[in-house]
C-alpha cells in the first residue's frame, strides 16, 4: 500500500465533543445567531461590514458544500491512535521475542506452545484495517518497531560440551524463564484480546456515527440553503431597513424641527399670553374708558345739541356781525386814510415846527472838567437861560495877566444851551426829533465843532455804558424803533450806513481794512452826494450798525500812530440813509443823517510846525464851511461846496432840503478861553443862516389827491 495516499491522521481537525459549523463567509452574524451559533459569529468576524459580506455570498456558499465531504471520525484522536499503536508493538515485541527464543534449542513442548501463541500474535496485529479511505496496512512491516521491543539478554558462560549437567540446568533455567515469559505473553494477548474486542465494538460505533453524520450533513446543507434564502431575504430586509432607516433619519429631521416649532411656539405662545394679559387689563382700561367716554359722549351729544340750536342762533348773529364787519372794513379804510392823512399832517406840522426852529440849528454844550483837571483854572460862565449863556474870564486870570480887573463879558445865543452837567439822554432829546425829520425823507446833518478835548468825540459817540452812550448809537437805536412802529402801519424801510474820515482832504473809507480803493466825491443831481468805491452796509438792526461802529473805530485807530491826535485831526463822517416805502399809500420817502464829528478848530497860532499843514486843512474846511452856510443864507448863486472836501461831501446835507444841527462844544477851561470865543463866534455866525427846506417825497404811482 502507497504511504503517502493514506489520510495524515495527525493534520485531521480535532473533533470536538459537538460538530463545529464551518466559517461561512459572507453569511450575516444576525442570521446566524438565531442559530445559537455564537462561535460561528465571532469567526466570521464581526467587524467585517454586512455588505462586505453579502457580496461573497456565493463564495460561501462553495465552502459550505465542503461540509459534505466526510469528516474524520471522533475516536480518531490521538488517543485512539496511540492505543492502536500500542496494541501493535506488544504484539510485534512478543512476536520477536518468541522468534529469537524459538532460534534457539528448546524443550519441545514449550516450543509447541510458543510458535501458536507467535502464530495468534501475528494474526492479530497482521490483520489488515481498513480506513475510511480503505486503504489496509499491517502492524509487522516496520523495523524500527521491532527495534524498539527487543528485550536485553544476557549470554551466560557457555559449559563445556561434556559437562551435561551444567548444560542441564542451563537449559532448565532457560525453560523456566520461558515458561515465565510464556505466562505474561498470554496475559497480554488476553489484554490485546479485550482491546480487540472493544475495537470491534468502536468499530460499529463508529459507522454508526458515520451514518448519523451523513444524515446531520444533509440536514446541514438543507439548513444552509434556507440560510441563504434567509440571506437574500435578509438582503431584502436590509434595503427595506436601510429605506426605513433614511425615512426614520427624515423623521428624526422633521422631530427635531416639529420640536424647534414647538418651543418657537411655547416661546411665542408665553409672549402672546404676556401680551394677551396686557392687552386684557388693556382692555378692561378700554372697556371703563369706553364707558367713561359714553357718559361723555352722552353728555357732549346732549351739548352738541345745544350747541347746534345756539349755533344756528349764532350763524344768524355771524351773518349780522358779517354786515357789520364789512360795514366796519369801510369805516376802516376810511379811517386808514384819515390816519395817513394825519401822519402826514403830523410830519409836516413837525417838520414845520422844525422848520421855525430854524433849519441850522446851532446847540452849544460846555464839558465838565474832569477830575485830573482840577488844577486847571475855569472860565467864568453864567447860564442866562437855556439858550443864553454869558462868558467871561476869571478875575484871578484877567489880574495875572494886565493886573486889571475886566469887565469884558460876552454873550451867546443859541438854539439850545448845555451846561456841564446835561446829560447825553438830555442832549438826545433834541436832537431825536432830527432823526424823525429824517424817516419823513428829509436829510440831517449834525456835526460837532469845537477845540480839540471840548468834547465833540464824547457828544456823537460817547462812551462805554448806557449812560454815556452818545447821539450815533442813539439815533440808531431811536431809528429802528420808529421803523418797527412804522412797519406795523405799512410802511417799510432800507437802512443803510457807511463809515468815512477825512484827513489833510483826503476820504479814507473805514469800513475797508486795506483801504485800497480810491475814494472820490460825486454830486448828481438826482442822487445827490455820492463817494465812489465807498463801502455802503445794508443794515437790520442797531446791534449791527454798532458792530460796524466799533470796527470804524478800530480802522481809524490802526491807521494812525497816536489815536488821539489822529483823530483830533480828522473829520470823521457816519452816514445813515433812510429809504421808507408805503404800497399801500404808493409813498417813498428817502431821507439821511449826516453825523459828523469834526476836527480840532485850534487856530494856525497853537499849532506846531509839524502841524501847520494838517491845521490849514482843518481851517480850510471848517472855514468853507462857513462860508458856504453864508452863501446859503444869503442866497448867493455860487455856493463853493467844492472849495473843502468836507462841504462838497455834505453838499446834500446842508443845502436845499437839509435840516442842519450844529453843536458847538466848549471846554470850560481859562486856557481855552479864546478858542472857546472862536467856536462860539463861528457858530453865532451859523445860527444866523436861514435856509428853506423840502422833503424828499415821491409818489410812487397816483399823486393821493385828498392830502
Ligand atoms: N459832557 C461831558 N461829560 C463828561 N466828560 C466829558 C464830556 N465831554 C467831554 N468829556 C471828556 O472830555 C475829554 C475830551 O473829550 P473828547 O475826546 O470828546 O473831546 P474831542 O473834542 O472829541 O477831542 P478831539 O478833537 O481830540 O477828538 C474826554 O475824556 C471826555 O471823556
Amino acid at each position: 500500500m502507497d504511504k503517502s495516499k493514506m489520510p495524515n491522521v495527525s493534520k485531521l481537525k480535532q473533533p470536538t465533543t459537538m460538530l463545529p459549523l464551518p466559517k461561512v463567509k459572507g453569511i450575516s452574524s444576525r442570521v446566524l445567531q438565531p442559530l445559537g451559533q455564537n462561535k460561528i459569529q465571532e469567526d466570521v468576524g464581526h467587524q467585517q461590514p454586512a455588505r462586505r459580506m453579502l457580496t461573497r455570498r456565493s463564495k460561501s456558499v462553495s465552502d459550505l458544500r465542503l461540509l459534505s465531504k466526510p469528516v474524520e471520525p471522533f475516536f480518531r484522536k490521538p488517543d485512539g491512535a496511540s492505543t492502536l499503536s500500542k496494541l501493535k508493538q506488544l504484539t510485534s515485541a512478543s512476536t520477536t521475542d518468541l522468534r529469537n527464543k524459538l532460534k534457539k534449542p528448546l524443550v519441545k513442548s514449550g516450543l509447541k506452545t510458543l510458535t501458536e501463541s507467535s502464530r495468534v500474535a501475528k494474526q492479530t496485529p497482521a490483520a489488515p484495517t481498513t480506513t475510511r479511505t480503505g486503504l489496509k496496512r499491517t502492524a509487522t512491516n516496520t523495523s524500527e518497531e521491532n527495534a524498539v521491543i527487543k528485550p536485553k539478554v544476557l549470554k551466560p558462560a557457555k559449559p563445556a560440551p561434556y559437562d551435561y549437567k551444567a548444560r542441564f540446568n542451563l537449559l532448565n533455567e532457560k525453560h523456566t524463564d520461558l515458561v515465565q515469559i510464556h505466562k505474561e505473553t498470554k496475559q497480554k494477548l488476553g489484554d490485546v484480546e479485550k482491546d480487540l474486542e472493544r475495537y470491534e465494538a468502536l468499530k460499529v460505533s463508529y459507522s454508526k456515527l458515520d451514518h448519523e453524520h451523513s444524515r446531520l450533513l444533509e440536514t446541514h446543507i438543507n439548513t444552509v440553503d434556507k440560510l441563504t434564502k434567509c440571506n437574500i431575504d435578509l438582503e431584502q430586509l436590509e434595503k427595506e431597513y436601510q429605506k426605513l432607516q433614511n425615512e426614520h433619519e427624515l423623521l428624526k429631521k422633521e422631530d427635531s424641527e416639529r420640536r424647534n416649532n414647538i418651543s418657537l411656539l411655547e416661546t411665542e405662545n408665553g409672549r402672546l399670553n404676556c401680551n394677551l394679559t396686557t392687552l386684557n387689563s388693556e382692555h378692561e382700561d378700554l372697556q371703563n374708558n369706553y364707558s367713561t367716554l359714553k357718559d361723555t359722549h352722552e353728555k357732549l351729544f346732549y351739548d352738541y345739541k345745544c350747541l347746534c340750536v345756539k349755533s344756528d342762533n349764532l350763524e344768524k348773529d355771524l351773518t349780522k356781525a358779517n354786515d357789520r364787519i364789512d360795514c366796519l372794513q369801510g369805516e376802516l379804510s376810511d379811517y386808514k386814510k384819515s390816519l395817513h392823512f394825519l401822519e402826514e399832517l403830523r410830519r409836516k406840522t413837525h417838520n414845520e415846527i422844525q422848520d421855525l426852529k430854524g433849519t441850522i440849528r446851532v446847540f452849544c454844550r460846555v464839558r465838565p472838567s474832569q477830575p485830573q483837571e482840577n488844577d486847571k483854572m475855569l472860565c467864568n460862565i453864567t447860564y442866562v437861560d437855556e439858550n443864553t449863556f454869558e462868558i467871561k474870564k476869571s478875575k484871578e486870570s484877567v489880574n495875572l495877566i494886565s493886573g486889571k480887573a475886566s469887565d469884558l463879558k460876552l454873550e451867546f445865543n443859541f438854539d439850545k444851551v448845555f451846561p456841564p452837567e446835561a446829560s447825553q439822554v438830555e442832549v438826545f432829546e433834541e436832537l431825536a426829533l432830527l432823526a424823525q425829520s429824517a424817516l419823513d425823507g428829509y436829510h440831517v446833518c449834525v456835526f460837532a465843532y469845537g477845540q480839540t478835548g471840548s468834547g465833540k468825540t464824547y457828544t456823537m459817540q460817547g462812551e462805554a455804558g448806557q449812560r454815556c452812550m452818545g447821539i450815533i448809537p442813539r439815533t440808531v437805536d431811536l431809528i429802528f424803533r420808529a421803523i418797527n412802529n412804522l412797519n406795523r402801519t405799512g410802511w417799510s424801510y432800507v437802512v443803510e450806513v457807511s463809515f468815512l474820515e477825512i484827513y489833510n482832504e483826503n476820504i479814507k473809507d473805514l469800513l475797508d481794512k486795506n483801504n485800497k480803493e480810491h475814494l472820490d466825491i460825486r454830486f448828481n443831481d438826482g442822487k445827490g452826494t455820492t463817494v465812489t468805491n465807498l463801502t455802503i452796509k445794508k443794515v437790520e438792526s442797531s446791534e449791527e450798525v454798532k458792530q460796524l461802529m466799533e470796527s470804524a473805530n478800530r480802522n481809524r485807530a490802526v491807521a494812525a500812530t497816536n489815536f488821539n491826535e489822529h483823530s483830533s485831526r480828522s473829520h470823521a463822517v457816519t452816514k445813515i440813509t433812510l429809504t421808507g416805502t408805503n404800497e399801500e399809500m404808493q409813498v417813498c420817502y428817502a431821507g439821511s443823517l449826516s453825523l459828523v464829528d469834526l476836527a480840532g478848530s485850534e487856530s494856525a497860532k497853537t499849532s506846531t510846525s509839524e502841524r501847520i499843514t494838517e491845521t490849514k486843512n482843518i481851517n480850510k474846511s471848517l472855514s468853507t464851511l462857513g462860508t458856504v452856510l453864508s452863501a446859503l443864507h444869503n442866497k448867493e448863486s455860487h455856493i463853493p461846496y467844492r472849495n473843502s472836501k468836507l462841504t462838497y461831501l455834505l453838499q446834500s446835507s446842508l443845502g436845499g432840503n437839509s435840516k442842519t444841527l450844529m453843536f458847538v462844544n466848549i471846554a470850560p477851561f481859562e486856557e481855552c478861553y479864546g478858542e472857546s470865543v472862536n467856536a462860539l463866534r463861528f457858530a453865532a455866525k451859523v445860527k444866523e443862516v436861514k435856509i428853506t427846506s423840502k422833503k424828499n417825497k415821491t409818489y410812487l404811482q397816483r399823486e393821493l389827491s385828498n392830502l
